[in-house]
């Protein structure tokens, strides 16, 4: 395990039936950073971020070799309690999907699940949790009120205070803006550069952009492979492989 580390990739390709859609991945994680997965559509992105959270498990004819360590675990073992990692790696997705309740129980809808806590601590955890997606102040006099009456980008933030709720070390998010417009996107990229001094996140994203904005490490995926990955300002500045190079100036992808 590389220091630092808190999740690691070791020669894992991963079959939908036939098609080998990751083709041999060897990539360290670092704890508490933003780490970008970026690449053309199709290379294989966010068939790997779900791999981390055996979401693909879900994926009928997915076969699934090599090793995904977390804290120095294979979480591919069969002995792992997904509920547990997927309480403690947690997910946020492309559009913003609440639950059909109110605000208040869609961020305690994790924690009454996993565990046995009274009004008074569901209370703080809502609230610390809201805080913690900076939407507490827009919804506090409104949590009995339905999520499905907030605007798309405060529903994103819902999901992410929904995933801070069962209190994880990593998030896992997927494109987690490419459905909102720019001010509800900046919004989150703040809310981001928070979120790292607590968890460790992972995010795909088509938009070089915000991943030169916000994370630390960049992984560029082609193909199913990957091809460079290192601190996002060098991999930005000096890409050392000339596909990174193409990609990232928009010659193709
Ligand atoms: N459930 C599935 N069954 C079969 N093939 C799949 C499945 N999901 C993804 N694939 C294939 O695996 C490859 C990688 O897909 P993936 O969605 O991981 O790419 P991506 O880089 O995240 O793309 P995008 O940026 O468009 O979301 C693609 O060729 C895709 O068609």
């Amino acid at each position: 395990m590389s220091e630092n580390a808190i999740l690691q990739a070791k020669d894992l390709h991963l079959y939908y039936g036939e098609t080998e859609a990751l083709k041999g991945i060897d990539i360290a994680i670092p704890e508490k950073k933003i780490t970008a997965l970026i690449g053309p559509s199709g290379c294989g992105k966010s068939t790997f971020l779900k791999t981390l959270n055996r979401m693909n498990d879900l994926v009928p004819n997915v076969r699934i070799t090599g090793e995904a360590l977390f804290h120095g675990k294979n979480i591919l073992d069969k002995d792992v309690d997904v509920t547990d990692l997927r309480r403690r790696i947690g997910m946020v997705f492309q559009k913003p999907n609440p639950f059909p309740m109110s605000i208040y129980d869609n961020v305690a809808y994790g924690p009454r699940l996993h565990g046995n806590h009274s009004k008074k601590e569901l209370d703080e955890l809502v609230e610390k949790s809201l805080r913690g997606a900076a939407i507490w102040d827009e919804v506090k006099d409104r949590l009995k009120k339905s999520a499905l009456g907030l605007s798309g980008g405060q529903q994103q933030r819902l999901c992410i205070a929904r995933a801070l709720a069962v209190q994880p070390d990593v998030l896992l998010m997927d494109e987690p803006t490419s459905a909102l417009d720019p001010g509800s996107t900046l919004r989150i990229e703040d809310l981001m550069d928070e979120l790292k001094k607590d968890y460790t996140v992972v995010i795909v994203t088509h938009n070089m952009q915000q991943a030169a904005r916000i994370s630390d490490q960049t992984a560029f995926f082609l193909l199913g492979s990957l091809i460079e990955y290192g601190p996002t300002k060098e991999l930005f500045a000096n890409p050392k492989n000339p596909k990174t190079e193409e990609y990232i100036t928009g010659r193709f992808g």
